[in-house]
């Protein structure tokens, strides 16, 4: 009999296919009222509330598989649960509508002042002058983020004639002239948009996007929504823009911490409050439950699951023999996403030697989870890697290369943009470890691991020097540096590493610098 907790409020009907399961018995309680039979249970299904800590984890000791009925799993220690060994799935699609639809819903009472209005004609007042709106129409709406919940809201805005201007970085331009929605910088979304939403998923690069700093590039007068995740918009920011009267006002479904007992946010008239409603309607309850629901039978019954978004199902012997090209190909990845800031079109894996002997198709899947990894709101893996990058129109190529090189074995990619394209190559040699041979065309050699730079720059003499000063004048000490170019006087690039991450303003005094084409920071 295997035992599933179900920690948080989760429908009913949905959880149907457990319920009348013989072989699954359902306990529904807070984690806090079980603590003693943790260790007996076999499976765990949350929403947001429950915090799945690696402490939670390891009490939970015949745990097999987590399922977050819902899309967002920052809420679960994804990493302790891979490393413990639990699957852990979620319902990416289920609650796409209903938190669409709350957006909007957010978005119309924010510009009427539907709330404010609500508790005036309660309190016996009949104040008109007061609630004086604005119009949608003809105005300008900006989203960041145009993923699932992204799309649903700029199809809506449309339908309420508005201008909808996207920032989104891995869009392809033919999806954003389908949805008849203009694809731009971070900056035009700024400061074009009368109102802006946020749709991305939460993660080190969209943690405080609406900083003070681009909030003061928005309009003065514009009405911003969070109802995605707390920290995408900076709390402290936003109450210093709504104090000093540059934002007309704010909807948030979403906090840095919920509930948000100590928030000044709240204190403001003109900002509306919801306490993380986005999925909650029957429909969307269903939809997670029942996709859950169904995922956990499956997974019992051993037939493989859609929805993991940690581990692969391959057995020890196989996974032994791929291991160093699968981690070899998930860092060449996580570089290319790095190097690529653009949307992606194409992404081609030739590979070459001995390692076309092996089950390359799961190495593929490695890259491609390692290059999707910060573009998505779920985290990826091997197992949905191919669908996510299908859903996002990016076409994905592998192919054998019968041509001789100087190794044994190679793994080269090219992933090809809308403007540009970019290549890499690398090898893996037993007691040598793996190596980047290859760089855009630029033959190379370094361990594709820690805190590295990649500068594009001119074979110029000085250049080198100058970088090394800029460093060391402000105390970053370069571990180890490696130079590679195509001809003398020409185009060349540096790749340099270091013992800790590099600060984005270092990078940007470095693009300054003479000489300099491009810099790119890569954390591995
Ligand atoms: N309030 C609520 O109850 C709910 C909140 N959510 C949250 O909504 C968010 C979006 O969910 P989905 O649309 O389902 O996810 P999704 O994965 O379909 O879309 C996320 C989009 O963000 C884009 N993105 C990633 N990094 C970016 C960056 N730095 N700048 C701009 N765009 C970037 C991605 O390219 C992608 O298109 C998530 O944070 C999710 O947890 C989801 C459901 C309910
Ligand atoms: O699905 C998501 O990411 C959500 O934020 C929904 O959260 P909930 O399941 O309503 O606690």
């Amino acid at each position: 009999m295997f035992q599933i907790l179900v920690a948080d409020s989760i429908s009913e009907e949905g959880l149907a296919p457990l319920i009348s399961n013989e072989s699954i018995r359902v306990i529904q309680n807070k984690v806090s009222e079980v603590e003693d039979i943790l260790h007996e249970f076999d499976a765990l299904l949350v929403r947001s509330a429950t915090i799945v800590t690696e402490e939670l984890l390891s009490k939970m000791k015949n745990l097999q598989i987590i399922a977050r009925a819902g899309v967002g799993v920052d809420n679960i220690d994804v990493t302790a649960a891979t490393k413990q060994g639990v699957v852990v799935i979620n319902a990416p699609d289920g609650n796409t509508l209903s938190t669409a639809e709350h957006t909007f819903a957010m978005m119309t009472s924010l510009v009427r002042h539907i709330p404010q209005a609500n508790i005036s004609v309660k309190s016996r007042n009949w104040n008109r002058t007061s609630f004086v709106g604005t119009e949608l129409a003809g105005k300008c709406l900006g989203i960041i983020g145009l993923g699932r919940i992204g799309t649903e809201i700029a199809k809506r805005a449309k339908a309420f004639s508005m201008t909808v201007q996207v920032y989104d970085p891995f869009l392809t331009h033919s999806k954003a002239e389908d949805l008849g929605v203009i694809s731009t910088s971070l900056d035009d979304v700024l400061s074009l948009s009368d109102i802006i939403t946020v749709h991305t998923p939460l993660t080190k690069e969209t943690k405080d996007l609406l900083s003070y700093d681009n909030l003061a590039k928005t309009k003065k007068g514009v009405y911003v929504i969070n109802c995605a995740r707390g920290g995408i918009i900076d709390e402290q920011a936003l109450v210093t823009y709504l104090e000093n009267g540059h934002v007309a006002g704010a909807a948030l479904d979403v906090f840095e911490v919920e509930p948000p007992l100590d928030n000044r946010l709240l204190e403001f008239e003109q900002v509306i409050v919801t306490p993380h409603l986005g999925a909650s309607t029957k429909e969307a309850q269903l939809n997670v439950a029942s996709q859950v629901a169904k995922e956990i039978v499956h997974f019992f019954e051993g037939k493989p699951v859609t929805s993991s978004i940690n581990l692969p199902t391959l057995s020890r012997e196989v996974f032994e023999k791929i291991q160093p090209y699968y981690e070899l190909a998930n860092k060449m990845g996580l570089i290319l996403s790095q190097c690529m800031k653009e949307a992606v079109k194409e992404v081609n894996i030739t590979y070459a030697g001995l390692v076309t002997e092996l089950e390359t198709t799961f190495i593929s899947k490695s890259l491609l989870s390692g290059f999707l990894k910060s573009r998505v709101a779920s985290t990826v893996n091997e197992v949905n890697a191919a669908l996510i990058a299908k859903e996002r129109g990016i076409t994905f190529g592998e192919s054998y290369s019968s041509s001789t090189s100087s190794f044994s074995n190679s793994i080269t990619v090219k992933v090809i943009g809308e403007k540009n394209s970019f290549t890499i190559q690398g090898i893996y040699v037993a007691d040598y470890g793996t190596r980047i041979v290859m760089l855009n065309g630029f033959k190379i050699d370094f361990n594709p691991s820690g805190h590295l730079l990649y500068i594009q720059h001119t074979d110029r003499p000085g250049v080198i020097g100058r970088v090394g000063k800029l460093l060391g004048d402000i105390e970053v000490n370069i571990a180890t540096m490696q130079v590679g170019r195509k001809e003398i006087g020409g185009e060349a690039i540096m790749i340099l590493s270091f013992d800790a991450p590099l600060q984005d303003d270092t990078v940007k005094t470095l693009q300054k610098s003479q000489d300099i084409v491009s810099v790119r920071k890569i954390d591995l």
